[in-house]
């Protein structure tokens, strides 16, 4: 852990260096400050010119003050470099996660990893190392000096500098695990805030804010409990330490003035040797901070890595390959969520040839969404094989694929900025005459035209400018513009009006007379005009037909169609 957390001050040792460098300088001018004043004052006294003695003083207060801001800045700077290389680092790998893992975490967690741990990472690896390495040499040349003036003595203070360090050791370990305990708590705090978030408009009509609001309240509660018992392990060191120095000064009084009397010791020894015992408090108590603060950067630093170690996907842009249809199939393919879940899929398969429209129907959870989902490699198949233009989808390199294949979601997310961003969002080199053709054929001409910025204007957080029907086919055209082999589409089971449902029909079926297109429908329009239909139950597949073959042969798909797809 420790060396990963210097890893990232590495390639900002140098100015660290320089910083630390300048801001000794700078106490080393504020220490002869005192001696210049004294030259003043004595020059003041003999009856001199003042004039030499106060242009020195006036000159070293200006250079040590601009050399000590200057080195403060260069520390500041390597702060921040230091949490943007880490956020970076970080960002960088949560967005090419699998999303298997990022479907087990939490959203608002994730970001305060991203927010909150990299900053505190900064303390640490700055004021945090420099400072406790000063006060190592502080502490290293105070006891140097005792060494010189009396071994005794020194021996004394050891005894009891040895008794604080194996306390304040002692307590260590427990102010790390409250500091994780306290962040993990910010975290979960953001988990929370996020639920609340991103459910605004139910948590409103189920008149739930009070609860939610107790709910994130409890969570900043705990964080509090848990930054108190990392203040009161703290202050339980800090108490320890200044009982200890008591103690010291005592048994070297004690132990001196035996001596002293004895005459085997100077009183001025004594005296001097009691100011340097002093001297060793102001480093101790660095060091102690030092160690709080490197308890927290480990902390951060934990939850930092417990991203980065979850393995990323090979993501980036995919050669342009043929842009003809492919088809899918199928082959007995057996699929679980995780291993303490039931099989969604227990030996499914169907083939569906290149081109032409195809439904997935069956009843909710029958595991229609995951067919789409494991033909993205969102997740893996445990057993079976699925290929895509008759190869194995294993066999593709990863973003080969999926720049293969158009997606849309149910709920069709419409990201927030322009009109124009969301729909070159999955083809940023489309042409402009491309993407006139793909707002035709989604008939989103009228939404254009009607908006006052047309494409340029925003969509609102998350599309809540648009309308269901837009926000759905704003998605498809966002599909279409990436020129996929296969369309995937989840048909949203909101209800769409007449003239949005028979938009989208005609959509789907300009499109599918040029590419593949899987459709999971919840639509009789769409099954009715579907060239074939799988239909899909209990981990499997029933039947494979056309609407008026199915209607015939299979009894549930009869059901399906009297009461689903007629009224959704
Ligand atoms: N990410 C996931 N993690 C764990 N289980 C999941 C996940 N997604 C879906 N499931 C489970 O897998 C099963 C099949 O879900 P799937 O979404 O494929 O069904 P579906 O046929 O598309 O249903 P619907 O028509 O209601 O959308 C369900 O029981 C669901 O609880």
């Amino acid at each position: 852990m420790l060396k990963e957390l210097l890893a990232y001050v590495r390639p900002h040792r140098k100015v660290l260096v320089l910083g630390g460098l300048l801001g000794l300088v700078g106490s080393a001018a504020g220490l002869a400050m005192p001696l210049l004043a004294k030259f003043v004052v004595d020059a003041f006294g003999q009856d001199r010119s003042m004039a030499g003695p106060l242009l020195w003083l006036t000159l070293v207060v200006v250079v040590g003050a601009v050399v000590a801001a200057v080195g403060n800045y260069l520390m500041e700077r390597t702060g921040e470099g230091i949490v943007l290389g880490a956020r970076r680092r970080l960002v960088d790998r949560m967005l090419r996660l699998k999303v298997a893992d990022v479907d087990r975490l939490k959203p608002g967690d994730l970001l305060s990893r991203v927010t909150g741990d990299t900053t505190l990472l900064r303390a640490v690896l700055t004021n945090g190392i420099v400072e406790s390495i000063s006060a190592t040499f502080m502490l290293v040349g105070a006891i140097v000096m005792m060494v010189a003036m009396d071994g005794v003595l020194l021996l004394v203070t050891l005894l009891v500098l040895v008794v604080i360090g194996g306390l304040v050791a002692s307590v260590m370990p427990k102010i790390q695990r409250a500091q994780t305990q306290a962040q993990e708590s910010v975290g979960e705090m953001g988990a929370v805030l996020d639920r609340a978030l991103q459910a605004y408009r139910t948590v409103k009509a189920s008149g739930a804010e009070e609860r939610e609001i107790a709910v994130v309240g409890e969570a900043a509660v705990q964080a509090r409990d848990r930054g108190l018992q990392v203040a009161g392990w703290t202050s339980l060191a800090g108490v320890a330490t200044s009982v200890a120095v008591q103690i010291a000064f005592l048994a070297v009084l004690g132990v001196g003035g035996a001596r002293v009397a004895a005459g085997t010791l100077e009183i001025s020894s004594l005296i001097a040797f009691l100011l340097y015992l002093f001297y060793l408090v102001m480093p101790i108590g660095q060091l102690i901070q030092g160690g709080v603060q490197l308890q927290q950067g480990l902390a951060a630093m934990k939850r930092i890595k417990e991203i980065e170690d979850l393995p990323a996907e090979p993501v980036g842009a995919a050669p342009a390959g043929s842009d003809e249809p492919v088809g899918v199939t199928f082959d007995d393919v057996v699929f679980r969520y995780g291993d303490d879940r039931p099989v969604v899929h227990d030996g499914v398969s169907f083939e569906v040839p290149p081109g032409g429209l195809t439904a997935l129907v069956g009843p909710s959870g029958a595991g229609k969404s995951t067919v789409f989902a494991l033909l993205e490699r969102f997740y893996e198949h445990q057993a079976g094989l699925i290929t895509i233009g008759g190869r194995d989808i294993r066999d593709w390199p990863l973003s080969e694929l999926r720049s293969t294949l158009g997606y849309v979601e149910q709920d069709a997310p419409v990201l927030a900025g322009t009109l124009r961003e969301n729909l070159l969002f999955a083809a940023q080199e489309a042409t402009e005459d491309e993407l006139n053709r793909a707002i035709a054929r989604t008939r989103l001409d009228d939404l254009v035209a009607r908006l006052p910025e047309g494409l340029d204007t925003a969509v609102g957080h998350r599309g809540v400018l648009l309308s269901g029907g837009e926000r759905q086919r704003v998605a498809i055209a966002r599909a279409l513009l990436r020129k996929p082999r296969l369309l995937l589409l989840d048909e949203a089971t909101s209800q769409l009006d007449a003239v949005n449902e028979l938009r989208l029909r005609e959509v789907i079926a300009e499109v599918a007379a040029e590419t593949t297109v899987l459709v999971i429908a919840h639509r009789l329009s769409t099954v009715t005009n579907a060239d074939r239909i799988v239909v899909m139950e209990g981990g499997g597949v029933r039947a494979v037909g056309t609407h008026a073959e199915l209607v015939g042969a299979d009894e549930l798909y009869r059901e399906l169609a009297a009461t689903q797809f007629l009224v959704s």
